[in-house]
């Protein structure tokens, strides 16, 4: 009786264990829910819309391609009966795409939507109950996600004005020609303190999320940054890093092809939207006497006139070696608003240097290379990143070089009285911040310092002062 009833509960166990993995390992499981979730659906009236592939005039239907893009996105993508697997616009990349007559189920604000594809349509279903409160937020985050996703798959491209008098244009794409934008440098690539890095991210993070609050403010949805230090500290590299962050092409402005303040208005009037315009070493332009017919007042219209409100979302980038010789009308709020500063190297700069140069994070020479950084030698990045590629085999060998380089360096410092880099026009050691944003300007001695309100005022008592600005050693 027993062994008969211990019999009964073996075969009941294994029966059972049988059933589970049934469930699990076939598509059972997947059929149930699927019969359950068609059974509840039934009670509810559903209403449908079709977006066709081609509009009226058989164009391509700009909706029906972002909403392609966004399902593509979607993980539930992957588990549809059938989906295509295509090369993506990357080599090495795969996109899985909803194949024709299958369908994917999506999740928004509580509601369970569906898209099926077919060849000429993707056709949405949505609860009626629903419609109202989720169409058209979902319709929204569709081409917010589809836009995020274009933008990071777009190519860059790097776009140089074609110059004027007597250089060719291009007759199609009027002032600009470009070619793809492949510098290597990125946020990270870049060994620079991580609070000013962290702090230049979030402020274009939030400068692209803020297309509302300025046009509530009726200001142009601009904002412009000066990269300034020493030569070799990565203002240019830091700018194909902004690119690269935001996704945005870059119009690098030759101010030397320009022929006069009409060309300059033209060009960044068919700049495109969501691009950085670049201006690169505007003191050595505002300083150097070559003859152009550009004067000061055609420069601050271009940054900051009506031919500069023409699109949106552009980002404006000013390096300088020093901001000593610019006039400070030009570093004024709106024409500037955030202030950078690239330092020469400093110990935890050339730490990292080190780590990603030699893949060294500690060594017995380290100490010596603190010290002599310490009491005032200075290298650049640029030129302590080439001494270091160069004896990259062996990472003794590298940081003698170095040593020696800033042995030469303080010797040379100590032969000109300490200004040998300040008579290059760049070291701004003794600025209290490397970020300046308008925002963290507290003080009116602050707020003076930064848009050269001081010196202005000097300039005016100083008859000999040139238009575009002289160096006021005593603020600086
Ligand atoms: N902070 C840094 N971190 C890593 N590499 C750097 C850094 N600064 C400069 N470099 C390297 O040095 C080289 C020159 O940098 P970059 O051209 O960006 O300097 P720059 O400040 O624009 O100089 P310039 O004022 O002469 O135009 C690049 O190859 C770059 O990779
Ligand atoms: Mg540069």
């Amino acid at each position: 009786m027993f062994v008969i009833l211990l019999l009964k509960i073996l075969v009941l166990t294994a029966v059972a264990v049988l059933t589970v993995k049934l469930i699990v390992k076939t598509a059972i499981a997947f059929v149930l829910v699927k019969g359950m979730r068609a059974v509840a659906d039934s009670f509810y009236a559903h209403q449908t819309y079709r977006v066709p592939k081609f509009n009226d005039n058989l164009r391509e239907n700009e909706l029906h391609r972002k909403i392609r893009v966004y399902i593509e996105s979607l993980p539930a993508v992957e588990d549809s009966d059938s989906a295509k697997l295509l090369t993506g616009s990357k080599p090495n990349e795969i996109s899985v795409q909803l194949d024709v007559n299958q369908t994917v189920t999506d999740s928004f604000l509580g509601s369970r939507l569906t898209w099926t594809s077919s060849p000429d349509a993707l056709i949405l279903r949505i609860r009626r109950s629903d419609r109202r409160r989720v169409l058209r937020p979902y319709l929204h985050h569709i081409h917010t996600i589809a836009d995020e996703i274009d933008q990071r798959r777009k190519e860059l491209r790097l776009f140089i004005n074609c110059g004027a008098e007597g250089t060719e244009r291009e007759s199609d794409s009027g002032l600009w020609r470009s070619l793809p934008f492949t510098h290597p440098a990125t946020m990270e690539t870049l060994s620079m303190d991580g609070d000013v890095k962290n702090r230049v991210k979030a402020d274009l993070d939030q400068f692209v999320k803020s297309k509302q609050y300025y046009h509530r403010l009726g200001r142009v949805w601009k904002r412009s940054y000066l990269l300034y230090g020493p030569s070799g500290t990565g203002k240019s590299s830091f700018v194909a890093a902004m690119a690269k962050l935001l996704g945005f092409d870059v119009y690098d402005v030759d101010l030397t092809r320009i022929a006069d303040d009409a060309d300059l208005k033209l060009l960044i009037a068919q700049t495109a939207n969501k691009s950085i315009v670049l201006v690169e070493d505007l003191d050595r332009f505002l300083t150097s006497k070559t003859t152009t017919k550009l004067s000061l007042t055609g420069l601050l219209n271009f940054m900051d006139g009506l031919a500069s409100s023409c699109g949106e979302e552009k980002v404006m980038v000013f390096t300088v070696n020093s901001k000593d010789a610019i006039d400070p009308a030009v570093l004024r709020p709106g024409r500037i608003d955030v202030h950078i500063h690239f330092p020469l190297c400093d110990f935890s700069s050339f730490k990292t240097l080190a780590s990603s140069h030699l893949g060294v994070k500690e060594h017995k020479l380290f100490n010596q290379v603190e010290e002599m950084l310490q009491s005032g030698a200075s290298l650049s990045p640029a030129e302590i990143g080439e001494l270091m590629m160069s004896n990259r085999s062996s990472p003794t060998r590298a940081l003698k070089s170095v040593i020696s380089a800033l042995q030469t360096n303080a010797g040379e410092r100590g032969r000109v009285g300490g200004h040998k880099r300040q008579a290059s026009g760049s070291d701004l050691a003794g600025e209290p911040e490397s970020v300046i944003c308008r925002e963290s300007v507290h003080t009116v001695r602050e707020f003076r310092k930064l848009y050269g309100l001081l010196r202005m005022r000097s300039r005016k008592e100083d008859p000999h002062s040139s238009d575009f600005g002289s160096v006021d050693k005593s603020l600086s």
